[in-house]
C-alpha cells in the first residue's frame, strides 16, 4: 500500500511526489507550488467530464445491446441510422476544413517511414527502440527469413559466408535501386572516393569509373573524401549509410571494404504506457514514468548481458556527416520519441480525493509526461527528441468527438499551467473505436491545431467491433476479420479523412501493427500495401521489422500515391455499418473447436505472462507454433469472440472452461523452460493467470466496451499481494 502526501485536497502517492519534486521538476521552470496547484485544480477540473463521458459510453452500450436483442443483425439499415443518430452515436457532421498544426518535426511531416513501438516499462527495449532510428540490414536480412537458407545458405550457430553473400547481393542490389550507378552496379564496385567537385565516384574492378546517376542522392560522408569510411545517400527522404571497413570480419572480404549498410528505419518510435505495458499500482507506474524521464533527458541505461558479454546500453548519440560541398552536419541519431498515454477508462491510485477514490490515470498520464519532456524542449537533455519544440502525446481508446476535445481540454490547461505555449503538446489520435471511426472527420476537427496522426489501430477497432454489436449475432471467425468489409471500409474511410482534412500534408495518416515479428518474409511480401493504401507510417514491433519496412518506403513514393488518392476520396459509410455476424452459422463442431482453442491459447499464453510476471506485450506461439505478438488489444478480440460465441450459443460454458484447461496445458508446456513460470494445470482454482483468462471469456459481456484492463489490473493486484505475502 502506498503512503500518501497531501496536495490540497488531493492525496499523491509518495513515490510520485518524491519522483516530481527530486527527478523531474528541478530544471523545468515550474516551481513546486506552481506544479501542485495546478495538478490539483485539472484533475478536480477534469474528473467530473472524465466521469460523465465514461457514463455516456455506458448508456449508449446499454442502448445498442437494446436495439440488438430487439432487431435481428442492424435491423433496417435507414432506422439503425436514425437510431444512431438519436443515441448520439453518430454525430452530425460538420463543415469542411484543414488541419493547421505547425512545428511537425520533419519524422512526422515529411519523412514517410516505420513507426516503432515499445513498451515503456522495459528499459532495455525503450533504448533499443530509440536507437532503431538506424538499422543494419545485413543483420535484419541475416537473421530473419527474408532471406531463405535453401543452397547451403543456413543461419547455423556462425557466421555462414554463404549466406552472407546473399544478404549482401541483396542490400546492393537494393542500393542500385535507390541510388543506382550511371555505368555500373553497386555489386561491381571496388572502391568508393569523393571527387573536387563533391562528386561520388565509384570503381570498378576493370577500372571503370562512374559517377551516381542522379548526383543528388549523395548526401554526404565520413572519414577522407579519397578513402571514405561511410557513403551517405538519400532517397525519398531516407537515408542510407554504406559503411566501409577494410579491417571488419565482413568488410575484409567485400571488395569494396562495404562492412554493413544501414538504413534509416524506425524514424518515429511510440514509448508506450498504455496496451504493451503492465502498470498497476503506483509503483509500476512510477517506473514507466522514471524510463520516460531517462528518455528525455538522454540519462536512460541499462545493462545487457549476451553469453559472457555485458554492455551498457545507452541512447545512440547524432551522426556527423561531410556534405558534398564540404560542410559538416548532423544527422538524428535516434527514433523520434512518442509517448502514448493511457485513454480514459482506467483510473489509478497514484492520486485519491478526499473520500480515497482513484483518480483518471490517463489525466495524470498528461500532468506527468509533459512536465517530464519539457525537459527536452528547455534543451537540458544530453539529446533533442524534438527539434521543432513539440511534444508528442498518442491519445487510445477515445470514442467520438467529443472524448476527443476533452483531451484536447486537458491538454491546454496542461500547456498553461506549464508555461508551454498553446499546442506545444500535440495529439495522436488513434482511430481504434467504432465511435471514432464513424466520426472521424468531427474527431479531427476538436484537435485540428494540434492534431499529428490519426492511425488505424485495427486491433483494438475490430475488439470494439465485436463488443459494440455483441448481441446482434455470433461473429464471424477471428481470421476473417481482416478481409470483412467493415475493416476494408474503416481502413479506407481513415485514409479518406486524412486526406480530406490534409492531414497528410503536414503529418501522419498511421496503418496498423505488422502482429508477426518472426515472419518478416511475409512482412516484406505483404505491408508494402499499408503504403499503396495511402499510410505514410505504419507499426512496427520490432527494430528488426524497423529496418526491412524501411525499403517499403524507398519502394513506394506514398506522396505520390495519397496525391492520387485524394482524387478517389469516396465515402464508405454503409459498408463501416456492415456488422461482421454469421447470419447463418453452420460451422462445423470442429471447426468451432478449432476457434475456441485458437483463441483460448492466445487468451491463455498472453494473460499469464502478465498478471503473473508482469509482461505486457508477449510473443506467443500459436498452435501452427508461429509466434504472435500479444498485447491487451489482441487480448481484447480474442475475449470478446469467445465470449460472444458463448452468449450466442456456439458454445457451452463447459465447452470453454474446457478448451481453456486443455489449452493451458498447451501454454504450460511451452514455458517449461522458465524457472519462473507456475504451471497453471497443476492448480487451475489457484491459478491467478487462468483464473483471469476465464474471467476475461465468462464475464466479457459486462466489460466497459470490452475491454481487458478492468480483469488484468485486479488479478494482477491479486497476483502482487500473493507473492508479498508470502516473502
Ligand atoms: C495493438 C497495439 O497496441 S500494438 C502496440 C503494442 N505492441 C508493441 O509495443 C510491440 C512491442 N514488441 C515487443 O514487445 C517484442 O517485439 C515482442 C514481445 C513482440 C517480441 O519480443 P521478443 O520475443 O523478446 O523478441 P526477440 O527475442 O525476437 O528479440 C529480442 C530483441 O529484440 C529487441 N526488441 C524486440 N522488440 C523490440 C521493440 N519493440 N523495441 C525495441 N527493441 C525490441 C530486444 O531489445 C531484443 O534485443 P536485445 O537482446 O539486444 O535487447
Ligand atoms: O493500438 C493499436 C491497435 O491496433 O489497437
Ligand atoms: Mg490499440
Amino acid at each position: 500500500m502506498s503512503q500518501y502526501i497531501k496536495i490540497g485536497k488531493l492525496q499523491v502517492a509518495e513515490g510520485l511526489h518524491r519522483l516530481i519534486e527530486q527527478e523531474v521538476l528541478p530544471g523545468t521552470d515550474v516551481d513546486k507550488q506552481q506544479y501542485w496547484d495546478g495538478f490539483e485544480r485539472i484533475l478536480t477540473e477534469l474528473t467530473p467530464e472524465n466521469r460523465s463521458l465514461l457514463k455516456q459510453r455506458e448508456e449508449i452500450q446499454q442502448k445498442m445491446d437494446e436495439w440488438h436483442q430487439q432487431n435481428e443483425g442492424i435491423g433496417e439499415r435507414e432506422a439503425y441510422r436514425s437510431f444512431l443518430k438519436e443515441i448520439g452515436y453518430l454525430e452530425p457532421e460538420q463543415s469542411d476544413f484543414h488541419v493547421e498544426t505547425t512545428r511537425l518535426d520533419d519524422e512526422i511531416a515529411v519523412q514517410a517511414g516505420p513507426q516503432l513501438v515499445v513498451p515503456a516499462n522495459n528499459a532495455r527495449y525503450a533504448l533499443n527502440a530509440a536507437n532503431a532510428r538506424w538499422g543494419s540490414l545485413y543483420d535484419a536480412l541475416y537473421g530473419t527469413d527474408v532471406i531463405d537458407e535453401t543452397d547451403g545458405a543456413t543461419k547455423g550457430t556462425s557466421y555462414n559466408p554463404v549466406r552472407g553473400e546473399k544478404v549482401i547481393a541483396r542490400s546492393k542490389q537494393f542500393v542500385d535501386s535507390i541510388a543506382p550507378l550511371e555505368r555500373a552496379s553497386h555489386e561491381q564496385v571496388t572502391s568508393y572516393r569523393i571527387d573536387e567537385e563533391g562528386q561520388l565516384i565509384a570503381t570498378t574492378s576493370d577500372g571503370t569509373e562512374t559517377p551516381l546517376r542522379h548526383p543528388g542522392s549523395f548526401a554526404g560522408y565520413q572519414g577522407k573524401p579519397s578513402e571514405p569510411t561511410s557513403i551517405l545517400l538519400k532517397h525519398q527522404n531516407l537515408h542510407v549509410d554504406i559503411q566501409i571497413d577494410r579491417d571488419h570480419p565482413i568488410g575484409k572480404s567485400d571488395k569494396a571494404g562495404v562492412k554493413d549498410i544501414e538504413v534509416e528505419a524506425a524514424v518515429s518510435t511510440i514509448i508506450d504506457f498504455e496496451d504493451s505495458v503492465t502498470a498497476v499500482d503506483a509503483e509500476d507506474k512510477v517506473d514507466v514514468y522514471r524510463h520516460w524521464i531517462g528518455l528525455m533527458k538522454g540519462t536512460l541505461s541499462t545493462k545487457v548481458s549476451k553469453g559472457d558479454k555485458t554492455i551498457e546500453r545507452t541512447l545512440n548519440p547524432d551522426r556527423q556527416y561531410v556534405s558534398p560541398k564540404g560542410e559538416s552536419f548532423e544527422l538524428q541519431g535516434r527514433s523520434l520519441m512518442l509517448v502514448r498515454n493511457v485513454g480514459h477508462l482506467m483510473t489509478t491510485d497514484l492520486v485519491l480525493d478526499e473520500s480515497g477514490q482513484e483518480m483518471p490515470e490517463g489525466i495524470v498520464d498528461t500532468l506527468v509526461s509533459s512536465l517530464i519532456a519539457k525537459h527536452d524542449l528547455l534543451g537540458n537533455g544530453k539529446y533533442r527528441n524534438s527539434r521543432k519544440g513539440s511534444i508528442y502525446i498518442v491519445k487510445p481508446k477515445m470514442h467520438g468527438s467529443k472524448e476527443v476535445a476533452f483531451a484536447n481540454r486537458l491538454f491546454a490547461e496542461v500547456e498553461k499551467m506549464l508555461g508551454m505555449s498553446p499546442n506545444t503538446l500535440k495529439m495522436g489520435v488513434m482511430d481504434e473505436e467504432r465511435r471514432t471511426s464513424l466520426n472521424l472527420k468531427n474527431a479531427i476537427r476538436a484537435v485540428k491545431e494540434r492534431i499529428f496522426f490519426i492511425n488505424t489501430g485495427f486491433l483494438d477497432r475490430t475488439g470494439d467491433e465485436i463488443h459494440t454489436s455483441f448481441y446482434a449475432g455470433p461473429m464471424i471467425r477471428k481470421g476473417e476479420m481482416k478481409t470483412s468489409a467493415w475493416l476494408n471500409a474503416y481502413e479506407d474511410s481513415n485514409v479518406t479523412y486524412g486526406l480530406a482534412t490534409r492531414l497528410g500534408d503536414v503529418g501522419q495518416i498511421g496503418k496498423g501493427m505488422w502482429p508477426m515479428p518472426d515472419e518478416m518474409k511475409a512482412m516484406i511480401d505483404n505491408k508494402e500495401s499499408q503504403l499503396t493504401a495511402g499510410g505514410n507510417t505504419a507499426w512496427v514491433p520490432s527494430p528488426t521489422a524497423a529496418t526491412l519496412h524501411a525499403l517499403h518506403y524507398h519502394n513506394i513514393n506514398v506522396d505520390s500515391v495519397q496525391h492520387h488518392l485524394r482524387n478517389e476520396l469516396e465515402s464508405r459509410f454503409d459498408e463501416l455499418l456492415d456488422i461482421p455476424v454469421e447470419a447463418n452459422p453452420s460451422w462445423s463442431q470442429k471447426e468451432i473447436q478449432e476457434e475456441l482453442e485458437t483463441n483460448a491459447q492466445s487468451i491463455l499464453g498472453y494473460v499469464v505472462r502478465w498478471v503473473e510476471h508482469g509482461v505486457g506485450c508477449s510473443k506467443v506461439p500459436n498452435l501452427q507454433d508461429i509466434g504472435l505478438m500479444e498485447d491487451r488489444a489482441t487480448l481484447r478480440i480474442s475475449s470478446q469472440h469467445m465470449a460472444n460465441w458463448l452468449y450466442h450459443g456456439i458454445c457451452t460454458e463447459d465447452e470453454v472452461i474446457t478448451t481453456m484447461k486443455k489449452m493451458a496445458r498447451v501454454v504450460d508446456k511451452q514455458n517449461a523452460d522458465d524457472p519462473n513460470y507456475t504451471s497453471m494445470s497443476d492448480d487451475f482454482e489457484n491459478s491467478t493467470g487462468f483464473q483471469a483468462a476465464l474471467d476475461l471469456v465468462l464475464k466479457g459481456k459486462e466489460q466497459p466496451n470490452g475491454y481487458t484492463e478492468p480483469v488484468l489490473h485486479e488479478k494482477r493486484q491479486e497476483h502482487k499481494s500473493k507473492a508479498k505475502a508470502n516473502i
